[in-house]
């Protein structure tokens, strides 16, 4: 079998042979197969076939074609699934496993033959079920139109999580009806640079029709400061010499209002988005602020923590955990936090001898997500996509079933230095090539230079589709980016 140019991520299996088929658009349409419990109005498919339809025949319009209304066409793919849950929202667990067969019904003769089809036969299924893209929209706010544009090109690389951090330190976009304070004070600005519920919930349903999960991320006790501009007193006022410096630190986690303000957050927070996992974040929490406080300190005394503030951070993080638990919610952690709650899962997102730390988590028995080596947003030398390829999320030593905790991955796209004018083209492809590391099968997907002609192609795919996805190296695409 020759090679199939521009598929990618590589499919679990896929065999095409030399007999080809012509495609017109006239002559093609997808059809629900008769056994299928899916039906004509199941809006994920449906949708999906108007989707694929257009970038299958990128510059047709339905217009002009009178043909459209006829039955049987020539080429026709069926779509067949065994249950029916079109309405609803993709999950941790959702079966992503295809088996596809094309169907040729007749091979009439149509005019103006412009695509060709190799005859295919395709079984597919992720190796990882996680596969995630974090943005972060508080270090730069990002348009809602610039994040759909970032659904659209993960579902072409089959990413299926989009980790939303979407608040920190500099702003706060999230507009909360409970605390409209939160937004008001604590974005960019009040009124263009916030996320209303109503675009929260198109980002959610956009996402969904492209089976990707919506992962909310409110990091706290750390990274909280804007927090602090529409809530007074959750904050830490820090101490000098034994009095306010005026300056602010972590969430302060000696107060009651602290956990009674977390709960209604996190009951909005928790009805708004559909997903049953929530980021809770708790990484780089600078202790030293909680320790100049006398009244955390005394606190401290109070619980017996002595002055070992990291039993402060366990203790806030555990009563944030149980809050989430209560509405029904699994925390996702960084690995700062990782402590053995049962409920939680753990993302490891450091750098140095990452594998270990996920042997760590695997051996405590609880999942774990690999970020670390998936950094895209610091560039430099040598961070180019063959270094995100040759990724071994388990070439640890640990049983067969410590591995299975290793759920998948996840790219970081953190805003410090990206916004809207530079996403694309640092994400992409570079981020495909962890796509491919998180989807295909390992050992057919373990050569660069295998996968860099595959990877040309699938970038020039990418740019036709209206991504901008920057170059790999000397080449062109037949569909410059204009
Ligand atoms: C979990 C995590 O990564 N925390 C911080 N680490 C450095 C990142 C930039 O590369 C961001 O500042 C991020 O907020």
């Amino acid at each position: 079998p020759h090679t199939v140019e521009g598929v990618w991520p590589l499919p679990q299996a896929i065999t095409s042979s030399t007999e080809r088929y012509p495609l017109t658009p006239q002559a093609f349409c997808f059809s629900y197969g008769r056994r299928s419990a899916a039906r004509p109005g199941c809006s994920v498919l449906d949708a999906a076939s108007e989707r694929y339809f257009s970038l299958i025949f990128p510059d047709y319009t339905y217009a002009n074609d009178v043909l459209r209304l006829s039955e049987n066409k020539p080429f026709t793919v069926e779509i067949s699934v065994d249950h029916d849950d079109c309405d609803s929202y993709p999950m941790e667990n959702s079966s992503e496993k295809c088996k596809d067969q094309l169907m040729l019904l007749d091979d009439t003769f149509w005019s103006c033959y412009r695509y060709f089809v190799n005859k295919t036969k395709i079984e597919d299924f992720p190796r990882f079920q996680f596969r995630g893209i974090l943005l972060d929209t508080s270090r730069h706010y990002l348009p809602v139109k610039t994040i759909l544009k970032s659904l659209d090109a993960m579902a072409y690389n089959k990413f299926n999580v989009f980790h939303w951090h979407i608040v920190d330190d500099p702003s706060f976009p999230y507009q909360s009806h409970t605390f409209p304070d939160l937004s008001s004070k604590g974005a960019f600005h009040p009124m263009t640079h916030i996320y209303t519920q109503s675009d929260v919930r198109r980002v959610i349903s956009y996402a969904r029709l492209r089976g990707i999960r919506v992962l909310p991320e409110f990091d706290s006790p750390g990274h909280t400061k804007s927090w602090g501009k529409g809530q007074s007193d959750l904050l830490t006022p820090c101490y000098k010499g034994g009095i306010p410096s005026g300056t602010f630190g972590p969430v302060n986690p000696a107060l009651p209002s602290t956990y009674q303000f977390m709960e209604r957050l996190f009951k909005e927070v928790s009805a708004v988005f559909p997903d049953s996992y929530i980021h809770l974040g708790g990484d780089e929490v600078d202790l030293s602020c909680w320790r100049s406080n006398p009244y955390v300190r005394a606190f401290m005394q109070k619980m017996g923590f002595g002055v070992d503030f990291a039993k402060l951070e366990a203790f806030y993080m555990e009563k944030v955990v149980n809050i989430t638990s209560f509405f029904n919610k699994t925390s996702i952690v960084w690995q700062d936090v990782f402590d053995y709650h049962e409920r939680v899962m753990v993302e490891v997102w450091k750098e140095g001898c990452y594998l270990c730390e996920v042997r760590r988590v695997a051996k405590a028995g609880l999942r774990v997500i690999l970020a670390s080596p998936w950094y895209l947003d610091q560039p430099g030398p040598t961070h180019n996509w063959a270094r995100y390829y040759t990724v071994w999320p388990l070439a640890f030593k640990g049983t067969e079933e410590q591995k299975s905790l290793v759920i998948g991955g996840e790219v970081c796209m953190w805003g410090e230095y990206v916004d809207a004018t530079n996403l694309a083209p640092r994400l992409w492809p570079r981020a495909s090539a962890a796509a491919e590391r998180l989807w295909s099968n390992e050992k057919q997907t373990s050569s660069v230079d295998k996968a860099f002609p595959r990877l040309q192609d699938f970038r020039c795919i990418l740019l036709r589709r209206g991504i901008q996805a920057e170059p790999l190296y000397v080449g062109h695409c037949k569909h410059e980016y204009h």
